[in-house]
């Protein structure tokens, strides 16, 4: 027999670059989420966004003023339905020195483990390059990194500098932030609202003292943590990746927390290294705003939960119309599965 049980379901209406939208709004969590009375709908991003809904919440990851006027327009009529996340407080995220400013200001207690930042100078020109007032403190090797990390190609360019000269070449602005040895291995901290979920990925080799003596220039690199190597060296890298140890979760559920009351951020994670000289320390070298969630074990329910959660916050106060029946979250996933397979076929 047909389910005709039709129960109040809520809409989140999403706005996404097109990889975005793709690599994240997965027939798997538009499945699930529907399943839980939640409709994902795409915004239109070519009309007005006041316009549009009605929403329970509004989730994006877009920038510019002019998106930043209409999340404006569309939160001064809709006063009650969030937006994940304010402009205001990703734009935090866009300067590499505002990124992490707020990692320093943290105050954590903590039996065992520490955390900070690298040492790091900002170089607004490149007269800076060269001045020993500003460089002087540095200890060499350090990566060089695009000031601005608003999620171009270009801000996520980076080299490693093995010398004070090899500086000369680099074009500002950029920070210059203290390469530590943390044994080729991240910690990617993902935070959905109040669930963090550590995973494990690849980093830069250590760089002894003798490498350095030995090495000339810099390197340049992108994003490594998504690269796939394919050479025989890898397997034995991963198997070792395999046996390094965790943070404790109760320590990084405190950075979370501590970074999400700083910052009114929900959707973010940070990327932090265990500095090798001294095994408790640790270095928070990167936040990113809305990261690759679909890289998350379980990112379906987690996301599911997370969305659950911030509408039904709002339930009394604001309902949008749509009502779905449950027999309907298939078709929804199966249409979802056909966009995907039309975008690969066209991209
Ligand atoms: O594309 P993905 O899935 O690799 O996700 C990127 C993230 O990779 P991750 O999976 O967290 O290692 C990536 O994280 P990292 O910068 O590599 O730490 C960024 O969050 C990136 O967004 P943006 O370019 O900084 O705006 C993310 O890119 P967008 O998906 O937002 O374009
Ligand atoms: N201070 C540092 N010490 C050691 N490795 C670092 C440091 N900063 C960055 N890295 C390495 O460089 C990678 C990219 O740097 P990150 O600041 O995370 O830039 P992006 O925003 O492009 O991810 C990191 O994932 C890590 O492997
Ligand atoms: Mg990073
Ligand atoms: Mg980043």
């Amino acid at each position: 027999m047909e389910e005709t049980l039709a129960r109040r379901r809520f809409v989140v209406g999403y706005a996404l670059a097109p990889k975005k939208q793709l690599s994240f709004i997965q027939p798997s969590l538009v499945g699930l989420a529907c399943e839980r009375g939640i409709d994902l709908v795409a915004i239109d991003t070519s009309r007005r966004l006041a316009d549009q809904g009605p929403y329970d919440c509004v989730l994006h990851k877009f920038y510019g003023d002019d998106w930043k006027a209409q999340l404006v327009d569309f939160a001064s009529q809709n006063p009650g339905v969030p937006i994940v996340d304010p402009p205001l407080a990703i734009q935090r995220l866009h300067n590499r020195i505002s990124m992490l400013q707020v990692v320093s200001e943290l105050e954590i207690h903590q039996e065992r483990e520490t955390f900070g930042i690298p040492s790091q100078v900002v170089i607004y020109n490149s007269s800076a390059l060269s001045n020993f007032g500003v460089i002087g403190a540095l200890r060499f090797p350090v990566i060089a990194k695009p000031l601005v990390a608003d999620g171009s190609a270009k801000s996520h360019k980076m080299s490693l500098v093995f010398h004070r000269e090899a500086l000369l070449k680099l074009k500002p602005p950029l920070v210059l932030q203290e390469f530590v040895n943390h044994g080729g291995v991240i910690f990617k901290v993902y935070v959905v609202g109040d669930y963090v979920q550590c995973v494990k990925r690849k980093s830069l080799p250590d760089v002894s003292e003798e490498k350095l003596e030995h090495s000339m220039g810099s390197v340049a690199f992108s994003q490594v943590s998504n690269i796939t190597m394919h050479n025989p060296a890898d397997a034995e890298y991963y198997k070792r990746l395999d046996e390094v140890e965790m943070p404790p979760l109760s320590f990084l559920t405190k950075i979370a927390s501590g970074l999400r009351r700083a910052t009114g951020l929900r959707l973010f994670n940070f990327d932090m290294i265990r500095d090798v000289r001294a095994g408790n320390h640790y270095l928070v070298i990167d936040i990113n705003y809305f990261p690759g969630y679909a890289k998350m074990p379980f990112y379906e329910k987690v996301l599911t939960d997370f969305f659950w959660k911030i509408v039904h916050e709002k339930k009394e106060q604001y309902t949008a119309t749509s009502v779905v029946s449950n027999n309907e979250c298939k078709h929804l996933s199966d249409n979802h599965n056909k966009l995907a397979e039309d975008t690969e076929e066209v991209g």
